[in-house]
């Protein structure tokens, strides 16, 4: 059998909603085999995160070097890196280890607005990490983050998707969840020559937790598989869709989406 091998390296969220556990689950999903590095443990559930406890830096490296001395993950995701240190040791062992089709989530707040990474470390995320990147998937708010201004309008996330290719990654896809607008979600690909967009209709729900992580690992799995970017970030855009149209409805706050429901309508079973 052969299965295609992916690797994920972020935080746990212990809802099951976003974070590692939303990665493995869309890897499974989509006939991935799904592997883990733990940067960080947060506590959470759909009102909030409670708290935020980081993986002692040692354990870190050896999760990254057990995976990379017996492993062979065709593409590799970032989610929470939550410090300047842990986005160094990252940088250097996806080297160390030639792992390519790095696509990078840049996890900054989590919906309900609690910080999930230092401010200091977004500076190492461009600097270290980003060169390494095929792909990096910021969402509006941390992509004005990165390139260190405003973004109004969709004239001016073309001009930040560009920025971020000029900074070192092969690709850049700018996601639209939180442009207030419009009904319609645009999310921006540039793959340096040319902008791709991914319209859809947006879902009015809040049960949107983990939406980023559960898309970047979509596309993760896709690349791991050997498709091309484009059509990875097709095929992960109608997945995630899919997880925010078929809610579960679960918690009082900002639930999680369905990781079921691609496959499901791709069995017909809707
Ligand atoms: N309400 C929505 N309806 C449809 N698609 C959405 C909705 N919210 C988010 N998405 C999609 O989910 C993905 C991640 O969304 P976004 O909110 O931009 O990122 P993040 O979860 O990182 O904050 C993007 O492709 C975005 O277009
Ligand atoms: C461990 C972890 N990683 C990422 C997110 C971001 O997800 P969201 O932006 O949907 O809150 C999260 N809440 N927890």
């Amino acid at each position: 059998m052969n299965i295609a091998q992916a690797l994920t390296i972020a935080g746990s969220d212990n809802g099951g909603g976003a974070g590692i556990q939303a990665d493995l689950k869309t890897f499974q999903e989509l006939g991935v085999y799904g592997m883990t590095v733990i940067t960080a443990i947060a506590a959470q559930n759909t009102t909030g995160v409670q708290g935020v406890f980081p993986i002692d830096y040692d354990g870190i490296v050896q999760q990254l070097d057990s995976t990379g001395a017996d492993f062979q993950p065709r593409a590799v995701k970032t989610g929470m890196l939550y410090s300047a240190e842990i986005i160094r040791l990252v940088a250097a062992k996806c080297q160390q280890h030639s792992w390519s089709n790095l696509v990078i989530d840049p996890v900054m707040v989590a919906k309900g607005g609690a910080p999930l990474l230092q401010q200091e470390a977004v500076q190492a995320l461009t600097q270290d990490l980003l060169p390494l990147a095929l792909l990096i998937t910021p969402n509006i708010p941390e992509a004005e983050l990165l390139i260190g201004r405003s973004i109004r309008n969709l004239s001016e996330r073309e001009e930040a998707a560009k920025q971020l290719v000029q900074m070192g990654s092969t690709y850049a896809l700018i996601k639209g969840g939180h442009d207030p607008g419009s009904g319609m979600v645009i999310d921006v690909l540039y793959d340096g020559h040319s902008f791709h967009y991914l319209e859809n209709l947006r879902v009015m729900t809040r049960h949107t937790h983990g939406t980023g992580c559960t898309f970047s690992a979509a596309i993760t799995a896709e690349l791991a598989k050997g498709s091309p970017i484009l059509a990875a970030v097709t095929t992960a855009r109608a997945f995630i869709q899919a997880a925010i149209e078929d809610e579960l409805g679960f918690g009082t706050g900002h639930g999680p989406t369905n990781h079921f429901a691609y496959q499901r309508r791709q069995r017909g079973e809707r």
